[in-house]
């Protein structure tokens, strides 16, 4: 049984109908990397996926008492307020020094355990809220646009941590990126959104999809940029595109 199965939703905000006819399912370990434009509805699918907000039809089904374990887009910290990793790690649940020294150990930041979490750079606190996600023994790992404001390399790292990880924990990744050609390798399947599933597969088959060159450019060596993705037509919740988009995109070879 998949850890996560949803059919046929629909969720809206309000008079915004995010996402349509959109059906899919995560199996245990596997990692699946969800792309597309602004405003096309990954982190409303990913905030439905994992139960925090309603669908408006369809339904999805989870794993009886999934562990989930989340990583945000960033975290607002107070600078005037006080708060080291270790008790941050030990809110809103205590958990105890061993497991903070072995989240923080997994994701390579043991030594941060006594700084402050203001003090921390923008990589640094990535890897704390990693350590903090991975706290439950999480049997999927959702990470929302995760490598927000890291440098290429840095997300480069992120992303390979993620993948050991996954292969340490066993657990499944579910991510939303504008960062495809950086998350390329550590990916499994990637579902490209826009309300929508225009396509999904594989890298290596959705790479060699017409609608993919379309999406993302014909660079090779997996150095692709998804610069402008742009899908100015309506839908009626297809799964996959068979017509003509009209994309810019570059791509840095
Ligand atoms: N809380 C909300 N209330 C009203 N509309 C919302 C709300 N959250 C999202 N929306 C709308 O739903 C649509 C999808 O937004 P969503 O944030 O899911 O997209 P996204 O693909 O994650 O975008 P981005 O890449 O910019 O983060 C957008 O039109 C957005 O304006």
């Amino acid at each position: 049984m998949p850890l996560i199965d949803a059919q046929n939703i629909e969720i809206r905000h309000g008079a915004t109908r995010a996402v349509f006819g959109v059906s899919l399912s995560i199996e245990a370990g596997e990692i699946v990397t969800i792309v597309g434009p602004n405003g096309s509805g990954k982190s409303t699918l990913l905030r439905a996926l994992i139960g925090a907000i309603p669908t408006s039809s369809g339904t999805i089904k989870r794993a009886p008492n999934l562990r989930v374990g989340y990583v945000p887009q960033k975290l607002h910290v107070d600078p005037t307020l006080p708060m080291t990793v270790r008790r941050f790690l030990n809110l809103p649940r205590h958990v105890g020094a061993k497991a903070v020294r072995v989240a923080l150990t997994r994701t390579g930041v043991q030594e941060l355990d006594k700084k402050q979490i203001s003090a921390l750079s923008g990589g640094q606190l990535q890897r704390v809220l990693l350590a903090r996600a991975i706290l439950n023994d999480p049997q999927v790992l959702v990470l929302d646009e995760a490598t927000q404001g890291l440098d290429q390399p840095g997300s480069a790292d992120f992303y390979r941590l993620i993948e050991a990880l996954r292969d340490e924990i066993g657990c499944a990744v579910l991510m939303v990126s504008h960062e495809l050609h950086v998350v390329m390798s550590a990916t499994d399947r990637v579902i490209c959104l826009n309300g929508h599933i225009c396509c999904e597969g594989t890298p290596a088959v959705v790479t060699a999809t017409e609608a993919y060159r379309e999406l993302f450019g014909t660079g090779t060596g997996g150095a692709l940029a998804l610069y402008r993705h742009d899908h100015d037509h309506a839908h009626s919740g297809d799964q996959a595109c068979t017509h003509d988009h009209h994309h810019e995109h570059e791509a840095a070879e």
